[in-house]
């Protein structure tokens, strides 16, 4: 039985969902629920807080989990990345009251107010600046206006949450993040693991790619081809008419337009577009 650790709430949370029903788990019938059987898939999943699960699974006690980059990277946890799952990106930054700060050096002897002070504790270590990390749960950009930090770290997705608070960034982000699966460190995923991670990584591709069909007189299929080269190489099938071919490939979305436009350029006709339910590359 394979036991997954999956969001219960937050930012990651329904992304997460999602993306499991799509690659054909269970999902949980309410927010409520903190514990899902899916015995069709022999799987078992937990809903924990996203913080909490690095530790989960690295103590072994679960055997795989979605999480945020910055979370794994603040938990400390013995876990590895096994995946990168397209959601939840975010950057973590130092900021300061607007014209402040410009350079992280400037926080030499000062109070950093953060929610992952593992994470800006090592950062400052290794840039060889000796400050505080002051840690809080969230709504850390009211804390410098409270008088219990001069500086924050944090998570900045759109950066409203800085402006409103007459916050900007400075220095470069300490990290790009996004949400993860991970398993336990220094111990190959088992093959349930990884076939979870290959339906993960399934659902990205069927999200991220189009099959593109389309008919081309036979002298410009060479040029039309160079067009769509697919993942390992363009279908190509006989018409009843030998003056034509039919081609079938993979085609990111978003250039699929302007692949339509170019193919259409060269000669090809009836071009079709049908999105991927699933797949297994
Ligand atoms: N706008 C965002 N706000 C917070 N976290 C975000 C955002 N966008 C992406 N994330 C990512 O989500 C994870 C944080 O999830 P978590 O559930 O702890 O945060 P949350 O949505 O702030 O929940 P909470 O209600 O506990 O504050 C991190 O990996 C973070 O990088
Ligand atoms: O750049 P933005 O798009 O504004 O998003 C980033 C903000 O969102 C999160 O806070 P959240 O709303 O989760 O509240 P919290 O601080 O209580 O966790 C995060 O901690 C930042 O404050
Ligand atoms: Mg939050």
């Amino acid at each position: 039985m394979l036991r997954i650790a999956v969001p219960n709430k937050g930012a990651l949370s329904e992304a997460a969902a999602t993306m499991l029903e799509e690659a054909g788990y269970r999902r949980r019938r309410d927010s409520k629920e903190l514990v899902r059987a899916d015995p069709d898939n022999d799987a078992e999943f937990f809903f924990l807080r996203p913080r909490d699960i690095a530790v989960y699974v690295g103590e072994g006690i679960l055997d795989v989990g979605i999480t945020g980059r910055d979370l794994l990277l603040d938990s400390g946890a013995n876990a590895q990345e096994i995946a990168t799952l397209g959601f939840g990106s975010s950057t973590f930054h130092y900021a300061g009251p607007a014209g402040k700060f410009t350079d992280i050096g400037q926080l030499e002897g000062l109070r950093i107010a953060t929610s992952y002070p593992t994470l800006v504790a090592a950062d400052l270590e290794r840039r060889g600046v000796s400050a505080t990390p002051v840690k809080l749960d969230g709504a850390v950009e009211v804390s410098i206006q409270l008088g219990v930090a001069d500086a924050i770290a944090d998570v900045v997705e759109t950066g409203s949450t800085l402006r409103a608070a007459g916050l900007e960034v400075f220095g470069e982000s300490l990290l790009d993040s996004e949400g993860v699966l991970i398993s336990r460190k220094d111990t190959e995923p088992s093959q349930a693991v990884q076939v979870l991670a290959r339906r993960l990584e399934s659902v990205l591709v069927a999200r991220r790619y189009v099959l593109m069909d389309y008919d081309v007189p036979t002298d410009l299929l060479d040029e039309a081809i160079k067009l769509t080269p697919g993942f390992e190489s363009p279908t190509v099938s006989a018409m009843h008419d030998p003056q034509w071919m039919a081609v079938r490939s993979m085609v990111t979305r978003e250039d699929s337009n302007k692949v339509m436009d170019a193919l259409y350029s060269v000669g090809a006709r009836a071009i079709l577009v049908s999105t991927i339910h699933a797949c297994r590359m």
